[in-house]
């Protein structure tokens, strides 16, 4: 099956163009003002106006309270939401309640052991995100261009889907998916010029790699 492919941190129309020709699966809005990909409600609504029914609309939050989900979603037809920081099962439980979206649960993971903390999402959950963990001294628990030992996940199953991120590039993304065997890949950084402007170019290689690999 093909590999599915989310490209995430979308703030233009050019790089939403791009991954609407290249038939991505999942397009991401990053709602986390501290990121140079960071959107407001009105400009990530002005992006998916357009943007076809069949491709997920993602939401990516860090430690989102009551008030900015409302914010956005009032705004923003969003079909998925990813949370990347410290959320709790039960967090995560009372916003799938709440707002009746699925969740993508991002675990980040440097070691073998880190997995482990996947477990106790794997309940209330609809998907999970593998990331690399920033790297020390890192503002943002994502988006850093920085990749993980892929063979840590060889094998593994989950009973969720599940995406790889981290580090992937045009360049290593078949690699990626080969060793680690992951069915979807997301990249937000690989994908660009400088922090928060995609390149379509690169968007194209991206999902044309992934799809090869
Ligand atoms: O992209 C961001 O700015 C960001 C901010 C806060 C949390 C997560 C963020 N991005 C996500 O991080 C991973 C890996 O990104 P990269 O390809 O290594 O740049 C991916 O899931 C992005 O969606």
């Amino acid at each position: 099956m093909a590999v599915e492919v989310k490209i995430c941190g979308i703030t233009d129309e050019d790089a939403m163009d791009a991954a609407i020709e290249a038939e991505a699966d999942y397009v991401g809005l990053v709602f986390y003002p501290p990121s140079p990909r960071a959107v407001t409600p009105e400009r990530a609504a002005e992006l998916v106006e357009f943007t076809p029914g069949e491709i997920t609309k993602v939401g990516l939050f860090v430690d989102p309270d009551d008030a900015l989900l409302e914010r956005v979603l009032t705004q923003v037809r969003l079909d998925l939401l990813q949370l990347h920081g410290s959320e709790t099962p039960e967090r995560i439980e009372a916003i799938r309640l709440e707002y009746g979206l699925p969740v993508m649960k991002v675990v980040p993971v440097a070691i073998a052991s880190d997995l482990a903390a996947a477990e106790p999402f794997l309940a209330v959950a609809d998907r999970l995100l593998f990331d690399a963990k920033p790297p020390k001294g890192a503002t943002l628990p994502g988006g850093n261009a920085v990749s993980f030992d892929w063979t840590i996940l060889k094998g593994r199953s989950w009973g969720l889907p599940w995406m790889l991120a981290g580090g992937l590039t045009p360049a290593n993304v078949a690699e990626a998916v080969r060793i680690s065997g992951a069915g979807a890949v997301d990249v937000s950084s690989g994908v660009e010029r400088s922090p928060g402007v995609k390149d379509p170019d690169l968007i194209r290689a991206f999902i044309s790699a992934a799809r090869g690999a």
